[in-house]
């Protein structure tokens, strides 16, 4: 059993066979060519124009890492890590320019297609995302995620991907985290296209992303699933929450945050029962009345929707980084909102490491806990972790990153040595790429990329050498430091099954 104080004991643990490691990044984040062969603009693309001075250091994703141009190299240093998958996104304005399936750019679909072939090529499956945050800015302007018809939209795009790489890509993720495209992008207005609705835009949003996600789930369930025995799942922000303290105030404090940071997503998908969590229902609805709403700000799910959403995933991607401590308060809040509706505060412990991003602090015993609520609460779901990294400056010797790492895979190894049935780790990132408003000031890659040089070089960190090795070894090595930085490519024979 993983304690929280003193969990470390003296048994090597081994990842299990069969368990798969990978790398992720995302299309905004890494390609650039953001007007190349007939894009479209996606809402990034125009928030980061329209409002430069909100990127911390400048640096949009006109060019990003140029990993457009520079995909052979992307897959030579997935090659170099020895990875069983990479999970990447796609652009939708690269392949429906206008956001609607009438009319495919070709040119969109051949880059996808050439990065699929060779990571195929050399036995490393594609794990695809298909919406990670960069909506077609024509679909914005009928309203994007608020609009009830973007479920339509959604599954239109799907429908297109499917057809088009259904047969050679084994992992599908429907929608990165909906609650920073919603709760950020349609509430707290941090995220684009930056609506600030907090409490009505936000709740509009995460119910019309849950239901697109069904659809296109049903989508390939009908048509593909048979055929290709493909996984597709969606990816949450789990981080984890715990009581500042064991007050009963505090400790019910964290129920209500929790249930509106996870369950709201989770519940849906993977109770028995369905629909929102009651919680959250009862909470919104009793504000939104005394504010003088006629009804609940969050919008019901009909009942088709509720079983549409049941059991719509195969597995739950679990895109987890830190844990925050959760205090009652009475502290009055401007209403409606998001924050008012949860109304906690949060906090850190001072001793727990910080990374370059303010909000990312090292608490590896989270990851574990986070597994064992999702296994407790909605009966041990198939799980990958999707998305887990760390933040740092530039420079390759990174070795916050890498007892980060080691850390974090350890507690998933007591994880999984009780009773998650955790399929694979992500590492975020796979290199260096636009943080969002941060640009590129917050370094989260495996790989350094020199955004100053042409064709955005990429040269191996330390933490890159080390995850390497974990992957050959299948074990975690507190005292392994390789020689220098040098890295190549290890020919790793890739047993595992689709
Ligand atoms: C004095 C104490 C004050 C305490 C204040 C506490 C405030 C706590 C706020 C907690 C916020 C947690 C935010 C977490 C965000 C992440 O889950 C989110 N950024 C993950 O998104 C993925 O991030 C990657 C790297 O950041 C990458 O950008 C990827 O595209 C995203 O999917």
């Amino acid at each position: 059993m993983f304690q929280v104080e003193g969990w470390s004991d003296l048994k090597v643990r081994r990842f299990p066979d069969g368990f798969l490691f990978g790398a992720g990044t995302s299309a905004y984040q890494v390609e650039g060519a953001w007007n190349e062969d007939g894009k479209g603009e996606s809402i990034w693309d125009k928030y980061l124009h329209d409002n430069p001075d909100i990127i911390s250091d400048g640096r949009n994703g006109d060019v990003a890492s140029n990993s457009y141009h520079q995909y052979k190299r992307d897959v030579e240093m997935l090659r170099e890590l020895g990875v069983d998958y990479y999970r990447f996104s796609i652009s939708w304005s690269r392949v429906l320019p206008r956001g609607f399936s009438n009319e495919i750019n070709e040119k969109g679909l051949e880059y996808y297609d050439k990065l699929i072939d060779e990571l195929l090529k050399y036995n490393i499956k594609p794990m695809i995302t298909l919406y990670h945050f960069d909506l077609p800015q024509t679909l914005q302007d009928f309203g994007g995620w608020a609009n009830p018809l973007s479920t339509e939209w959604f599954e239109d795009y799907a429908a297109v991907i499917f057809k088009a790489f259904a047969h050679k890509v084994p992992y599908w993720i429907t929608v990165n985290q909906p609650n920073s495209i919603c709760v950020e992008g349609y509430g707290q207005g941090l995220m684009a296209p930056a609506i600030s609705s907090s409490g009505i835009g936000d709740y509009m949003c995460i119910k019309n992303v849950l239901v697109a996600h069904a659809r296109a789930y049903r989508l390939y369930e009908r048509e593909y699933k048979k055929k290709f025995k493909g996984s597709v799942g969606i990816a949450l922000a789990l981080n984890w929450a715990d009581p500042v303290n064991n007050s009963t105030k505090n400790v019910e404090a964290t129920d209500v945050y929790r249930e509106f940071m996870i369950g709201l997503y989770m519940h849906p998908i993977w109770s028995k029962d369905g629909g929102f969590p009651k919680m959250v229902k009862e909470r919104v609805h009793q504000n939104s009345i005394k504010q003088g709403f006629k009804k609940s700000r969050l919008p019901a799910l009909s009942k088709e929707e509720v079983t549409l959403l049941k059991g719509s995933s195969d597995f739950v991607g679990v895109n987890h980084y830190t844990t925050v401590l959760v205090k009652s308060t009475d502290r009055g809040m401007s209403a409606p909102s998001f924050d008012d509706d949860v109304h906690v505060e949060l906090t850190y412990r001072p001793e727990w490491k910080n990374a370059t991003s303010s909000w990312l602090k090292s608490v590896p015993y989270g990851i574990y806990r986070v597994c064992v609520y999702l296994n407790t609460k909605y009966d041990y779901p198939q799980m990958f972790v999707t998305e887990h990294g760390w933040s740092t400056r530039p420079g390759l010797k990174d070795d916050t990153r890498v007892e980060n790492l080691r850390l974090y895979l350890k507690a998933i190894l007591f994880a999984i040595e009780d009773g998650t049935d955790l399929k694979g780790y992500t590492t975020w990132s796979l290199m260096d790429n636009v943080e969002w408003v941060a640009g590129t000031s917050e370094r989260f890659g495996l790989y350094e990329v020199d955004f100053e040089s042409e064709d955005k070089n990429r040269t191996a960190r330390l933490s890159a050498l080390v995850y390497k090795r974990i992957i050959d070894k299948r074990i975690v090595e507190d005292d392994y430091k390789p020689n220098n930085l040098k890295m190549s490519i290890t020919n790793r024979n890739v047993k595992t099954e689709l």
